[in-house]
C-alpha cells in the first residue's frame, strides 16, 4: 500500500505533463512552466530519485508556430503541427535543465511499438540506459506515425506504459486541475476532490469526463493510465502542476491531488515480473534450495546456487532453474554475473571476503522474486 508519508520512499517517478499545463491558453508553449517543472525535477533528482518525463504540448506548441487559430480537425495537420512543435517543445526543455547540468534526450514513441516484442525490448533498454547514463528522458509520442492517439490527445496511456516500461514506481500526471474530482469541476461548481482511491476502482470511471480543447483525453485517460501503471505495481498520483513546487511538495508527503493506489504493490509486480519477456540470465540452484524457494518462499542465498549463465548485470532478470531443468522461479538479481560467479556455493558471511566489498545476502531476495508454479 502507498501512502503520502511513504512516496519519498518511491525510487523511480514517471512524470506526465499535459498540454493543458504546457500552454498559455493555447499560446504557445508556457516557457514559466517547464522552466519550473526543470527545478521540481532537478529538486527530485538531488533527492535520489529517478526521473522519466512524459510530456505533451507538441501539437499546442505547433499550433500557434503556424499561425493556426485552434486545433486543427485534420490528422495530417495535426501531424504537422506537432512536428514543428515538438521541436520547440525539446528545445524548453534543454534550455530549463541547462542551468542543472541535466542532459535531456527525446524519445518518441506509439503504442504499436511497445506492442512489437523485439521493439519494446529496445525501447526498455534505451530507457534503462539513459537513466544509468543520468540523462533525463523526455518522451512523447511519435506523433508522425500514430494517427489514433494524436486524434484522441491521450498521452496519459503513453505514461503508462513507460512506467511500466521502466517499472517506476509511481506515476505523477500533471494537468490542470486539482486531482480527480466527483464531476468535472469545469462544469460542476460544487464538485469535490477527491484525494485518494484505488487504482482499480472501476467505479471511479463514472466521475470522469473528457477534457480541455487543447489536450482532449480529460480524466477517462488518466484513470485508465492508473490502472494500467497498477499492472506493474505502480501507483499514481494526478495532481495540479500549477500548484507551486507540486514535485517537492508530493515528495515531502504533503496530500495533494490524488493518489490512486496500485491495490498490492507487491503482488502486482510480481505478476509484472512473471510476464516479462527478457530474461538476463540463468542461476542453477540446487535440490535444497529449489524446495524452500518453492514450499517456503525464502529468499534465494549464493550457497544455493551451483552455476550461472548469462552476463546479466544487478537487477535484472534471471531465471532460477532446479537440477532437473525446471524453472523455479524468476527475480531481480543482487549482483553481477561476475561477482555472482565469486560467491555461489558459498555461505553468505564470506561475501565481503570474496567479493572485496560488502553486499546483499541474498543473490535473489524473495520481494523481487516470482515463483512459479
Ligand atoms: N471528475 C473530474 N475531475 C477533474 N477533472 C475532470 C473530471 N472530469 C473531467 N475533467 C476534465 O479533465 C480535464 C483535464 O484533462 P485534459 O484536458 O486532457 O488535460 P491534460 O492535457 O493535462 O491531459 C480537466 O480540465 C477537466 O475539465
Ligand atoms: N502528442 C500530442 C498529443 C498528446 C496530448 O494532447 O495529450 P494530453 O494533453 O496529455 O492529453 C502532443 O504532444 O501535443
Amino acid at each position: 500500500m502507498t501512502d503520502r508519508e511513504s512516496i519519498h520512499q518511491l525510487q523511480r517517478w514517471v512524470v506526465k505533463v499535459g498540454s493543458a499545463l504546457l500552454t498559455n491558453d493555447g499560446k504557445g508553449l508556457h516557457v514559466k512552466a517547464i522552466t519550473d517543472l526543470a527545478e521540481q525535477i532537478a529538486f527530485l533528482r538531488d533527492k535520489g530519485i529517478e526521473v522519466v518525463l512524459v510530456s505533451s504540448g507538441s501539437v499546442a506548441a505547433g499550433v500557434t508556430q503556424l499561425g493556426m487559430r485552434t486545433r486543427p480537425v485534420k490528422v495530417n495537420e495535426l501531424q504537422a503541427a506537432a512536428a514543428v512543435g515538438q521541436a520547440s517543445l525539446v528545445r524548453q526543455y534543454e534550455e530549463a535543465f541547462q542551468p542543472y547540468r541535466i542532459n535531456i534526450a527525446q524519445v518518441l514513441l506509439t503504442h504499436s511499438d511497445i506492442a512489437n516484442r523485439e521493439r519494446y525490448l529496445n525501447a526498455r533498454s534505451t530507457l534503462t540506459k539513459l537513466l544509468e547514463l543520468d540523462v533525463l528522458t523526455v518522451v512523447n509520442e511519435n506523433d508522425t506515425v500514430a494517427t489514433d492517439e494524436i486524434c484522441f490527445g491521450d498521452n496519459d496511456s503513453l505514461g503508462a506504459l513507460v512506467a511500466n516500461l521502466v517499472e517506476a514506481d509511481l506515476l505523477v500526471i500533471l494537468t490542470d486541475q486539482n486531482g480527480l474530482y466527483t464531476a468535472d469541476p469545469r462544469s460542476n461548481p460544487n464538485a469535490k476532490l477527491l484525494t485518494s482511491g484505488d487504482a482499480s476502482d472501476e467505479s471511479l470511471m463514472s466521475l470522469a469526463s473528457g477534457g480541455s480543447k487543447l489536450g482532449r483525453g480529460g480524466m477517462v485517460t488518466k484513470l485508465t493510465a492508473a490502472q494500467k501503471a497498477s499492472r506493474s505495481g505502480a501507483s499514481t498520483i494526478i495532481a495540479n502542476g500549477r500548484e507551486p513546487q507540486v514535485l517537492e511538495r508530493l515528495f515531502g508527503g504533503e496530500v495533494l491531488g490524488t493518489l490512486l493506489t496500485a491495490r498490492d504493490r507487491m503482488a502486482s509486480r510480481k505478476q509484472w515480473m512473471a510476464g516479462q519477456m527478457k530474461i538476463s540470465g540463468t542461476l542453477m540452484v540446487d535440490e535444497g534450495a529449489a524446495r524452500v524457494l518453492r514450499e517456503q518462499g525464502k529468499s534465494l542465498l549464493p550457497i544455493g546456487v551451483t552455476a550461472i549463465e548469462g552476463a546479466f548485470k544487478r537487477g535484472e532478470l534471471v531465471s532460477c532453474v532446479d537440477p532437473a531443468g525446471k524453472e523455479v522461479a524468476r527475480g531481480l538479481v543482487n549482483y553481477h554475473a561476475q561477482e555472482a560467479s565469486k560467491i555461489i556455493g558459498r555461505p553468505s558471511e564470506q561475501i565481503t571476503a570474496l567479493l572485496g566489498y560488502g553486499g546483499a545476502d541474498e543473490i535473489v531476495h524473495r520481494d523481487n522474486m516470482v515463483v512459479l508454479k
